[in-house]
């Protein structure tokens, strides 16, 4: 496993080796010891799986308020996504500032989403599932949401969705959820 840091601090994207031969592939894909070694958190507590139907579907911006952050490791295991980080950290550097990266069953990607950044996707292709693992555990009564097309933030998304949630279109700009935190 390479760990890449990322332009949001705390955020990182994690390369697996493959072992390739003509049967395929073996790639370990999480170790919790390495995973402590790097001063990162196990993520082994909660593994959720997100299947998408369709291209142009938008899931997001998420995360859960203080005191129930919530981290967790990302990846693509089937599809294709444009995957959103949002750092809205307290007193971040980086505060307001959102990163992209492309997940894909191809490319093996995870991505290690620290608490304090709020998450979401748009999928590219039909048939798309995401694989969570979640170091804190699911608090509904904690979630909250930032809108996908808040203007402040500016995200560059790669087209209009086709298919998002009631509840995520009427989520709060940023601005509007701070004020109101
Ligand atoms: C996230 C989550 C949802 N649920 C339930 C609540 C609800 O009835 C149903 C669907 O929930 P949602 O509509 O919030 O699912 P979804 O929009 O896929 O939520 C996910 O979005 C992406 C962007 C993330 O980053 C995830 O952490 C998570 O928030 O599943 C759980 O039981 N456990 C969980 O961990």
């Amino acid at each position: 496993m390479m760990f890449e840091r990322l332009m949001l601090d705390g955020a990182l994207l994690i390369h697996p080796d493959r072992h390739a031969d003509e049967r395929g592939y073996f790639a370990r894909t999480y170790c919790r010891e390495t995973f402590l070694a790097q001063g990162l958190k196990d993520c082994s507590l909660q593994c959720s799986t997100s299947f998408n139907a369709r291209r142009g579907t938008l899931r997001g911006l998420h995360l859960q308020r203080h005191p129930h952050g919530e981290t967790k490791l990302i990846r693509c295991v089937r599809g294709q996504v444009h995957d959103i980080i949002v750092d809205v950290r307290d007193g971040s550097a980086s505060y307001g500032r959102w990163h992209a990266v492309h997940l894909s069953e191809e490319n093996g990607l995870s991505l290690y989403v620290p608490a304090g950044f709020a998450h979401g996707f748009m999928t590219l292709v039909d048939e798309t599932e995401l694989l969570y693992q979640m170091a804190d555990p699911f608090v509904s009564v904690s979630a909250a949401g930032i809108v996908w097309n808040d203007p402040d933030l500016d995200i560059n998304w790669p087209f209009e969705p086709i298919v998002i949630s009631a509840k995520d279109r009427s989520l709060p700009t940023l601005k509007t959820w701070r004020d109101a935190s």
